[in-house]
């Protein structure tokens, strides 16, 4: 569904190369893990796929169109969460379900429905600038939702979030997964990719260290991650993590 080729990435000239020459693709349906430490370049990854940015070089297709066409069929829930504080509840989702192509009787009954999935409906009418984090966690992934896409993709959507909306969320990407979407997630959680992910990819300083569907009955997402991690940094004489 989505094919990296050569893809080469700086946000601006003089500055540092942030991808470089990132090759792979993510088959329909996964849920996929984008893993790597901090700074690795999985933010900068997500956000060219959404179509904000653009590579520097390389190209970026989405079933064969660029991010840009592809823009109505995805949501992006950016690690800050990407909701307006000033509108309620009710507004950000409505808001975010008019931008892609669900009609407006939809919008309404699925803005309410995702209320009630996450636990909001009570609060729907007020300003969210002074909600909890985990709380506007809880909305954005509802955000991201409600217009049905295709290809979801989700910035470090653990953080800051308690175990109870841990399970929530786990259980609504299990649940979108079977409807058939396609997801993408970025996490430093590999306990969280190990129960939801179909595949991974590992980003060690803009270069794509390992990528490959998993098994998690046969070989942890930790244990792979670690491994193929020091082998890397083996064979690029940096030193081993553990
Ligand atoms: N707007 C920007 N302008 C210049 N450099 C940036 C910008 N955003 C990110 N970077 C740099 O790009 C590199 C990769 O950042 P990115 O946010 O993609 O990493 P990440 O893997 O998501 O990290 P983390 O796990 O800490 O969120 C970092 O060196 C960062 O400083």
């Amino acid at each position: 569904m989505i094919k990296y080729n050569e893809l080469y990435f700086r946000y601006r000239k003089k500055n540092p190369q942030i991808l470089n020459g990132i090759t792979f693709n993510i088959n329909q349906g996964d849920v996929h893990g984008v893993l790597g430490h901090n700074g690795a370049g999985k933010t900068t990854l997500l956000r060219l796929t959404s179509g904000i940015i653009y590579p520097t070089k390389g190209e970026i297709l989405i079933d064969n169109k660029v991010p840009e066409q592809f823009k109505r069929y995805m949501a992006y829930m950016p690690e800050s969460n990407g909701i307006y504080d000033k509108l309620t509840a009710l507004q950000n989702l409505k808001f975010r379900a008019s931008l892609s192509n669900t009609n407006k009787k939809e919008i309404n009954q699925k803005s309410e429905e995702f209320l009630v999935l996450l636990g909001l409906i009570d609060r729907r009418n007020d300003l969210v600038g002074i909600w909890s984090n985990g709380m506007k966690k809880r909305l954005a992934l509802a955000c991201a939702l409600v217009g049905s896409p295709k290809l979801l993709l989700l910035d470090e959507p653990t953080n800051g979030i308690d175990p109870e909306s841990l399970e929530v969320l786990i259980s609504i990407i299990k649940h979108t997964q079977r409807l058939g979407a396609t997801m993408m997630i970025s996490s430093h959680n590999l306990d969280f990719i190990n129960e939801i992910g179909n595949s991974i990819s590992i980003i060690e300083k803009g270069t794509l260290v390992y990528n490959d569907q998993i098994d998690t009955n046969k070989c942890k997402v930790k244990d792979i991650y670690f491994n193929q991690l020091n082998k890397f940094r083996k064979d690029n004489k940096d030193e081993e993590i553990i």
